[in-house]
């Protein structure tokens, strides 16, 4: 099958490696240095947990023509980059698409996409489950278990489930369909920007946020307060466990929060702050849509900003 992985980061690099393996014919679009490393050096990839270093080669594009055609094509970036690629995905000829990553506007990207395409879109969802980082030399840090990606549609049912049966048909990777993706996006957002907003605070010296008690209790407020915002817009939070734990089991989820910053492989989950700030920013135009008080959440998202904004 003909894929194009659309963005050459540290999780796009990964589900490129695995498409690969799986026997499709996988081209890269990457820009810049990203491109010239792929092109002389291949895809590097050390998977931390199994010990061991892998490298593919792939075609490499710089540029998506209107007129190349792909089976699919997954689009992996941070949430504020999807914008500038949203005309370019719109004007190509490719029907399936697959966006993958954190993302607080499905519908609007969505629409976009539709709106602008002269023929009709397939558009999906999808959130991989691995993090990592990406070395100066380009060798991409995979952290991961399996291998996985939640992927849903925006309509419940995925049309184009087949197709992606069929690209991971002889990879070691799980497709986990969600009936729900924008309920699942939103709340993963609620869960992730509190948390990074107290990685942020502490200059991502995961060590010292573990140890800031008043902090982290905030932060679990937070999510609540950003949850209930959810609830008042009629999402679901899911997986339903993450709300039971920042409303009816805080103690269990602080001491849970407190673990997880002290294991040593969470330095290597890359979090950027432009990301972050970019899914405050539409989740602050969603909570302005409805009556609910978010005293934690604002008070967290106050403090995190002035420090961004005089980092600026
Ligand atoms: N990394 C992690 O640990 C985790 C990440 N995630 C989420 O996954 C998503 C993807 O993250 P990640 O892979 O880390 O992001 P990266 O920043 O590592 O990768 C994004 C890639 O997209 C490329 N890109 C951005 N804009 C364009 C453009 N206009 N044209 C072409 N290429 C472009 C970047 O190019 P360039 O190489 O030039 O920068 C980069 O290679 C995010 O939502 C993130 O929050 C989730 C869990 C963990
Ligand atoms: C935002 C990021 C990259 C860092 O915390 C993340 O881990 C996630 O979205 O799950």
């Amino acid at each position: 099958m003909r894929i194009l992985v659309y963005g050459a980061g540290v999780l796009g690099s990964y589900l490129a490696h695995v498409l690969v393996r799986g026997g499709n014919e996988v081209t890269i679009l990457a820009r810049g240095k990203r491109a010239e490393q792929l092109k002389s050096n291949g895809l590097v990839i050390r998977h931390y947990f199994q010990r061991r270093n892998t490298v593919d080669r792939v075609n490499v594009i710089r540029e998506l023509a209107p007129d190349d055609r792909y089976d699919l094509i997954f689009v992996v970036m941070k949430y504020n980059d999807f914008p500038t690629v949203l005309p370019t995905l719109a004007e190509n000829q490719s029907t399936n698409i697959v966006l993958v990553g954190n993302n607080a506007d499905a519908r609007g990207m969505q629409q976009k996409l539709q709106e602008k395409s002269s023929s009709k879109k397939n558009v999906n969802f999808g959130f991989q489950l691995s993090g990592g980082l990406r070395e100066e030399s380009g060798r991409i840090i995979c952290i991961r278990g399996g291998g996985q990606m939640i992927v849903g549609s925006l309509e419940g049912g995925i049309t184009i489930k087949p197709l992606l049966e069929q690209a991971f048909k002889n990879a070691k990777y799980k497709l986990t369909y969600h009936e729900d993706m924008d309920a699942w996006l939103m709340s993963h957002l609620v869960m992730i920007v509190a948390l990074n907003a107290v990685s942020f605070l502490h200059h991502g010296d995961l060590n010292q946020a573990s140890r800031d008690n008043r902090l982290l209790k905030q932060a679990i407020m937070a999510m609540d307060d950003g949850h209930r915002v959810l609830e008042k817009l009629n999402y679901t939070i899911t997986p339903a466990s993450q709300g039971n734990l920042a409303r009816k089991h805080r103690r269990i989820f602080y001491y849970g929060l407190k673990f997880i910053h002290k294991l040593s492989f969470m330095k290597f989950v890359d979090g950027s702050f432009n990301e972050i700030a970019a899914l405050l920013d539409s989740f602050r135009k969603l909570k302005e849509q409805v009556d609910v008080a978010t005293l934690a959440w604002d008070a967290l998202e106050k403090r995190t900003m002035a420090k961004f904004v005089a980092r600026l």
